[in-house]
């Protein structure tokens, strides 16, 4: 079993996390400790905010959980693995089961919106007839069926942003990971894009969102994780935004 920490007995269920961190701290080669001695769980299910001033460590945290830095001391387990045992090759297998998606969007410039999300299918060797079912869906929940053909160029910030959650979630992810959604988005777009990811959390995936939303962290009630200067400051349930941006 991969599970070899003893955590169980401090949850009321017995589904172990999918997000554990156990005494992390990441250096970077310059000397920043951007982490500092965290320890922290996310239960299936859950819809979490993590907030915290410029520089807190906010995104180191987010790729430790990725595998895309590496801790400098610590344990992490993400969807039941180790990430510590996980060979390199193996770390494809993991992000299959994570979306990701970024302030800056990041799609493909030169493809359409379908393509875009269409691509992430590929990426897992999904047939064809799947493929031509599931991204239009997905187009659909996230409200772009008429937008298929358009390149992101074309697109308004909050359509793109739609676009990357759609192309994020059209694997079913078990868990999300949004670095600052909503950082270039006006305050119409952001609550669409909140009000996506809380119906994605309603379906059962576990939502994690970095953001410097003072507005939507206090309204929507949710679990807060604060970060100052690499140490985790503070963590609510229905919490609130505590910090000045
Ligand atoms: N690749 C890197 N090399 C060296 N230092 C880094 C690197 N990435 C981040 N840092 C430093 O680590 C600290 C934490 O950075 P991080 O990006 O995690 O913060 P953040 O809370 O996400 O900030 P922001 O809200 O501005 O995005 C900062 O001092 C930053 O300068």
């Amino acid at each position: 079993m991969a599970y070899s920490y003893n955590i169980r007995n401090e949850f009321i269920d017995d589904e172990p996390p999918i997000i554990v961190l156990e005494n992390v701290s990441k250096s970077y080669q310059k000397g920043t400790e951007a982490v500092k001695n965290i320890s922290l769980k996310i239960r299936k299910g859950e819809f979490v905010f993590i907030v915290g001033n410029s520089g807190s460590g906010k995104s180191t945290l987010i790729k430790l959980m990725l595998k895309e830095v590496e801790p400098s001391s610590g344990k992490i387990y993400v969807n039941g693995k180790d990430l510590g045992r996980l060979r390199r090759g193996q770390v494809p297998k993991l992000r299959r089961n994570i979306g990701v998606v970024f302030q800056d969007f990041r799609l493909l410039k030169d493809r359409n919106v379908y393509e875009n999300v269409a691509f992430a299918q590929r990426v897992i060797e999904k047939p064809l007839k799947s493929i031509r079912e599931n991204v239009p869906a997905m187009l659909s929940i996230v409200g772009l069926s008429d937008k298929l053909n358009s390149l992101p160029r074309e697109l308004s910030g909050g359509e793109q942003q739609r676009v990357a959650l759609a192309r994020a979630l059209v694997n079913n992810p078990v868990l999300l990971l949004a670095d600052e959604p909503t950082g270039n988005l006006d305050p119409k777009n952001s609550w669409e894009i909140m009000a996506l990811l809380e119906e994605v959390n309603k379906r059962g995936t576990t939502v994690l969102v970095v953001t410097h939303n003072r507005e939507i962290v206090d309204a929507m009630q949710k679990r807060v994780i604060t970060m100052n200067k690499g140490i985790l400051v503070s963590d609510e349930q229905k919490g609130g935004y505590l910090y000045e941006n």
